[in-house]
């Protein structure tokens, strides 16, 4: 018997990532996401799991985090507050022990990317505007302006349209081919202009800016992407081909990996509804594309986190 006094104790699993998608009109082609932060915090008897080493009264963290999971296919996610309120009062409505449930949750918001071309929709870009950079060198040597732009921070995701099979297999390799995915990255990108184009004191650059803006989102909608690689090349392609001032495209795409969560031991099918969305590993995609015959100039050494 410790000596002490045990205070407050809460346990839970905390930050369970999760987006849910639900696949509306008759083909199912328009998606609409939840995107939620989901922490769990369990107070009640669990003095002996803290003074004993007695775990009788002890709902595994894991078991909490599986709730969320099952709860989100079961139920579906309404609103924050209404997913909330189910997960409270099943952890204590359904366990002796738990005397109160704590569910704290954050809600990422997203916006469609309005892509006039096409009908179905699946393609988000996240609430809260993306920072812009720009980076401006002139040199006394040589007369020369460089400008070269660009923005961070511009997440993006597309619920579906998203394949990645086709790869090599060694000995090491677990990943399983995916025929539809989860695609979102966070965007960063340096678009660097053409010498006339920072000479010409008309220019207007943030017209310029909202254009390659418009079409890097254009471009990540509408590929049909088999690897985010490619989808990385369409988005810069598309800049170079609409923006005959920009020469130069680096684009770094950490892939923000989604996993489908596996809710067979639940006797429940996921249907390409619940994924864990997991911040860290995550894969990253770099590329510098530019026009035929002109000397790369942004710098490809820059080390971008997630
Ligand atoms: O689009 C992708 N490109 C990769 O190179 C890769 N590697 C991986 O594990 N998943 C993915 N996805």
């Amino acid at each position: 018997m410790s000596k002490h006094v045990l205070a407050q104790n809460q346990y839970g699993k905390a930050e369970n990532r999760i987006v849910h998608v639900t696949r509306k009109g008759s083909d199912g082609s328009w998606h609409e996401i939840r995107d939620l932060n989901v922490s769990v915090a369990l107070r009640g008897e669990f003095r002996d799991v803290h003074l004993t080493g007695d775990n009788a009264n002890c709902l595994p963290t894991d078991t909490t985090k599986n709730t969320v999971y099952a709860f989100a296919k079961e139920h579906g996610i309404t609103s924050p507050e209404a997913f909330g309120i189910l997960l409270a009062k099943h952890f204590v409505t359904s366990q002796a022990p738990i005397h109160e449930a704590q569910i704290r949750i954050e809600e990422y918001s997203w916006e469609r990317i309005p892509v006039p071309t096409r009908k179905e929709r699946h393609s988000f870009v996240r609430k809260g505007q993306e920072v812009r950079t720009s980076q401006i060198t002139f040199s006394e040597h040589t007369g020369q302006l460089q400008v070269i732009s660009g923005l961070k921070d511009l997440t993006v995701m597309n619920s579906t349209n998203s394949e990645f099979h086709g790869y090599i297999k060694d000995k090491y390799t677990t990943l399983q081919e995916a025929y539809d995915r989860i695609l979102a990255t966070k965007v960063t990108s340096r678009w660097a202009y053409s010498a006339a184009a920072a000479a010409d004191g008309e220019f207007d650059w943030d017209r310029s800016y909202a254009k390659v803006r418009t079409h890097m989102l254009d471009a990540f909608a509408e590929t049909y992407s088999y690897s985010l690689q490619q989808t990385l090349t369409q988005m810069a392609e598309r800049v170079l081909d609409h923006c005959p001032k920009v020469n130069e495209v680096r684009l770094n795409l950490p892939n923000k990996h989604h996993f489908l969560v596996d809710l067979e031991p639940f006797g429940l099918k996921n249907d390409n509804e619940v994924y864990y969305a997991a911040d860290r590993m995550y894969g990253l995609i770099e590329g510098t594309i530019h026009r035929d015959g002109v000397e790369p100039v942004i710098a490809t050494s820059d080390w971008i986190v997630a």
